[in-house]
């Protein structure tokens, strides 16, 4: 029995994954919390002809019983940004939500999976790493920052641009995720070549695709239907992993050795997950000059994000 919760569930993002993962064939029960409107989101998802039982837990009361017996948790809850901020600018509101629900994760399925999409990313996984911490219960293995999202964009927009079968096309991106800290390995691609320019371009429309969608929804939000894509994909993978014991492939913004040696905790990069979590950081392999550069300039950012994660859950517990 896999138990699937989603805290968030009656957002943008929270309501397209869940039915997305309504119709997972390995998913049995999906447990959908939120402050607002979940059991009208649970009702409605729960009248779709597939396996998936689905339940629906409204308030902080009811939070406890969304989360007992879950293998997965994926979090999409908190603010999204409006045009002219930046996904740090949602650390204000976003941080306290994270750390609530970090706190009720840890003490009711301290063994589960968790994947966390609320932004900033490169702030939020930190602070659960120490909520976690504070509750015993951490497993640097089983906490992942969703950045499937970035991978889905690379995918597309390099796909695009060369011609390739998207299906069959698969770009790593590593670092984090927010703007300049995202880099796509686009050195790697095999057997396609890129011109300078063509580097640059798309480099940046990768790093800024979610600035371009909270630009064209013009204060109603940022991305929604893809994240929830990019999320279901990276959710599918776990359940490869956990219910067919499959080893699986996928970018994920976790606690790594791959950037250790220049101070950073928590970096992007490409994992092997099984059942039991992360088996294998896999090593970032020659970069251009230009991926490079992009790395030198991405540590100093990811190092201010980390610590300020990690500062506001010390400075919560005095
Ligand atoms: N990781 C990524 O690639 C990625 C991509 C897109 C969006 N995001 C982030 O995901 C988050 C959600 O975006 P959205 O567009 O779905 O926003 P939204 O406003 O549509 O939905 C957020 C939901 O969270 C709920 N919520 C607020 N506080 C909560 C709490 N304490 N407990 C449970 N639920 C709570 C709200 O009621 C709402 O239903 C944002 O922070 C956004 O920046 C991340
Ligand atoms: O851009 C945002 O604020 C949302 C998300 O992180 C994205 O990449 O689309």
């Amino acid at each position: 029995m896999v138990k699937v919760a989603i805290l968030g569930a009656a957002g943008g993002i929270g309501q397209s994954i869940s039915l997305i993962l309504k119709k997972h064939p390995l998913v049995d029960e999906l447990a959908l919390y939120d402050i607002v409107n979940a059991p009208g989101v649970a009702t409605d998802l729960s009248h779709i002809n597939t396996k998936a039982k689905v339940t629906g837990y409204n308030g902080v009361k009811e939070l406890d019983a969304a989360l007992t017996g879950a293998d997965i948790v994926v979090v999409p809850a908190g603010v999204p940004r409006k045009p002219g901020m930046t996904r740090d600018d949602l650390f204000k509101i976003n941080a306290g939500i994270v750390k609530g629900l970090a706190t009720a994760i840890a003490k009711n399925c301290p063994k589960a999976f968790s994947c966390i999409i609320s932004n900033p990313v490169n702030s939020t996984v930190p602070i659960c790493a120490e909520v976690y911490k504070t509750y015993g219960c951490y497993n640097p293995k089983k906490l992942f920052g969703v950045t499937t999202l970035d991978v889905v964009r690379a995918n597309t927009f390099v796909s695009e641009c060369k011609g390739l079968d998207v299906s069959k096309t698969d770009i790593t991106v590593i670092g984090g995720h927010s703007g300049t800290t995202i880099i796509p390995l686009l050195s790697q691609i095999p057997g396609v070549n890129f011109t300078e320019s063509q580097i640059k371009s798309l480099t940046q429309h990768i790093q800024f695709g979610g600035d371009e969608v909270v630009k064209a929804k013009n204060g109603k939000g940022s991305a929604t239907l893809s994240m929830a894509y990019a999320g279901a994909l990276f959710v599918d993978k776990l359940l490869n992993a956990i219910v067919l014991n499959k080893t699986v492939t996928a970018c994920s913004y976790v606690e790594s050795p791959i950037a250790k040696a220049d101070g950073i905790r928590f970096f992007s990069s490409a994992l092997k997950i099984d059942k039991n979590g992360i088996v294998e950081y896999v090593p970032l392999g020659k970069l251009s000059e230009f991926e490079q550069n992009l790395y030198n300039e991405c540590i100093p950012q990811l190092k201010v994000n980390i610590e300020k994660g990690v500062n506001f859950v010390a400075q919560s517990k005095l």
